[in-house]
């Protein structure tokens, strides 16, 4: 298969003095990190808790601007998010970490999904609105009448559901989920990435799948690539990394997680 997204020597600092290359002291906190994923497929990027995984989610949708590499989609540079061309925009959503705190709490789940097609009015139905807001939150696995519902009066769970509609509502390609299912107790995190599964065949996504979680990278990827400290350390299809790492620091994650109790 061939690569749609790919990000090529990518670095982002923090700090310092400079701009791009020129760019002096600060923190690296991504340090020439280079990743692929092809059409339906998913890509985990997993490491510890500062090692640049959601830096690099935030390149690819546009909203942190790297001092130098690149990222392409089918072959197209992609740019910061308000500069891309619009179909390139809707081809590549974001699945954040805390629904609640993504969604608006006053608006209603109508509201929200409308939002997205008028932010995207090429992926706006042209006909019955309500019957396309249905379709979509029943792809999502919620009811009809939560339509009416505001996003503050809703779990945890139908919240990322609802995030979840709003991205798929506008046609993408490939979702970013940084750490989608991170916020939920653990009943609900399997639901949320079962639909995820799910999704992905029946609206032939690719899936960028940031993770701490080696039991949920297990469960969803196809590949996974190992970051610490900025850089990839490991990469490769997800039973050989997950199950005979070739690296140190993947197998100390493994270690960690099985100490935990977690099955990876
Ligand atoms: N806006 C920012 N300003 C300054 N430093 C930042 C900023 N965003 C991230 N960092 C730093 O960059 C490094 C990488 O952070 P990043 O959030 O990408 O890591 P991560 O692997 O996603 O971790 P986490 O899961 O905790 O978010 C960290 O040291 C973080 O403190």
């Amino acid at each position: 298969m061939s690569d749609m997204l790919e990000v090529s020597d990518l670095r982002v600092t923090f700090g310092g003095r400079g701009r791009g290359r020129r760019r002096r002291g600060g923190l690296v906190a991504v340090d020439g990190v280079s990743l692929r994923v092809a059409p339906e497929e998913t890509l985990a990027v997993v490491g510890e808790s500062g090692s640049g995984k959601t830096t690099v989610a935030r390149c690819v949708v546009g909203l942190q601007r790297p001092d130098s590499g690149s990222v392409t989609f089918d072959g197209r540079p992609l740019g910061p998010a308000g500069r891309r061309p619009p179909e390139l925009q809707r081809a590549i959503q974001m699945v954040f970490q805390d629904p609640r705190s993504s969604l608006n709490p006053r608006m209603s789940v109508a509201a929200l999904i409308g939002e997205a097609w008028r932010t995207h009015p090429a992926s706006a139905p042209p006909g019955d609105r309500a019957e396309a807001l249905h379709r979509v939150l029943a792809d999502v696995g919620l009811d009809g009448d939560v339509a009416e519902r505001r996003a503050g009066d809703l779990s945890g769970g139908q919240c990322q559901r609802v995030s979840i509609a709003r991205a798929l509502a506008v046609g993408p390609r490939l979702l970013v989920c940084d750490e989608a299912v991170s916020a939920l107790d653990v009943s609900v995190q399997a639901q949320i990435l079962r639909l995820l599964v799910d999704l992905r065949r029946s609206h032939r996504l690719a899936l960028l799948f940031i993770s701490h979680d080696l039991g949920v990278v297990h469960q969803i990827a196809d590949r996974v690539a190992v970051m610490r400290h900025g850089v990839v350390v490991e990469e490769g299809p997800a039973g050989e990394v997950l199950g005979a790492p070739r690296h140190e620091y993947t197998q100390t994650l493994l270690d960690a997680a099985l100490d935990l109790g977690v099955e990876a």
